[in-house]
C-alpha cells in the first residue's frame, strides 16, 4: 500500500475509470471508488473495469462505504467513515488479506481505535470542501499533525487539499495526500497528478 497521492474518483462522475486512468498515469498510488449517487448493481461492472484499468500500473482500488461491492468486485480494499459500517464488522465481512482504510477526524477516533485492524487513517477534514457537504469541522495543519502523530497506522490527509499543500502535509508527518477535485476537477487530470506526485517527491 502507498498513500503517496490517492485519488479519490469524484462523487457520479460520468467517467471515473478515465480520470483514474489519467490519475495513476500521472502519478496516483492508490484509487478510490467513491460514488454516493450510483447503486451497488451499477458500481460492480465499474469497480471490474476499474480494477482491471489499474493492474497493468500495479495501483490497487479501493471502494468507498460499500462492502457488497468490494466483495462482487473483487476490489483491494474498502474504506468506510466514523457512520459506516463498524472496523470489527467490515474487517470480518472483507477477510484478512484485503486493505481496511478508516476516517478519522478527532483524538477520540484514535483512542477508540482497536489495534490490528485497520490498514490506514484518512486524517481531515484539513480544509473545508464542497467535495464532501457533510464533513465534519476542519482540522488544519495543526491538527492534521497532532492526529498523524497518534496513529498507529499510516495516515492520510484528505480535505481542500492541492498544488503547494505537498510540503505542509508532509511537515505534518502524514505518508500521502488524498484528493477529490485537485485531480478530478482539472482541466487536465494526467498533468495534475504529475504536478502534485512531483511536488511529493520534492518536499
Ligand atoms: C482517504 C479517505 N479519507 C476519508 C474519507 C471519508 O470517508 P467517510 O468519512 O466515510 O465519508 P464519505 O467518503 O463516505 O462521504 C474517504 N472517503 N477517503
Ligand atoms: C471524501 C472526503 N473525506 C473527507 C474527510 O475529511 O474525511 S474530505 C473529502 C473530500 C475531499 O475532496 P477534495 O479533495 O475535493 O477537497
Ligand atoms: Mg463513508
Amino acid at each position: 500500500m502507498n498513500l503517496t497521492l490517492y485519488f479519490v474518483t469524484p462523487d457520479g462522475a460520468a467517467d471515473p475509470e478515465a480520470l483514474a486512468v489519467a490519475a495513476v498515469r500521472g502519478g496516483a498510488t492508490l484509487v478510490q471508488l467513491r460514488d454516493k449517487r450510483r447503486s451497488d448493481a451499477e458500481l460492480v461492472p465499474l469497480a471490474r473495469r476499474l480494477i482491471a484499468a489499474l493492474d497493468p500500473f500495479g495501483v490497487p482500488l479501493i471502494v468507498n462505504d460499500r462492502v457488497e461491492v468490494v466483495l462482487a468486485a473483487g476490489a483491494a480494499g474498502l474504506h468506510v467513515g466514523q457512520g459506516d459500517l463498524g472496523i470489527e464488522e467490515a474487517r470480518r465481512r472483507i477477510g484478512p488479506d484485503r486493505l481496511l482504510g478508516l476516517s478519522v477526524e478527532a483524538p477520540g477516533h484514535l483512542q477508540a481505535l482497536p489495534l490490528g485492524i485497520v490498514d490506514y487513517v484518512g486524517v481531515g477534514p484539513v480544509r473545508a470542501t464542497a467535495s464532501k457537504p457533510d464533513h465534519a469541522p476542519p482540522i488544519g495543519f495543526d491538527g492534521l499533525a497532532r492526529l498523524v502523530a497518534a496513529a498507529p497506522v499510516p495516515a492520510v490527509a484528505i480535505g481542500g487539499l492541492g498544488a503547494g499543500d505537498a510540503r505542509a502535509v508532509k511537515a505534518a508527518g502524514a505518508d500521502g495526500l488524498a484528493v477529490v477535485s485537485a485531480i478530478g476537477s482539472a482541466a487536465d487530470p494526467e498533468a495534475a497528478a504529475r504536478a502534485l506526485a512531483e511536488e511529493w517527491r520534492q518536499a
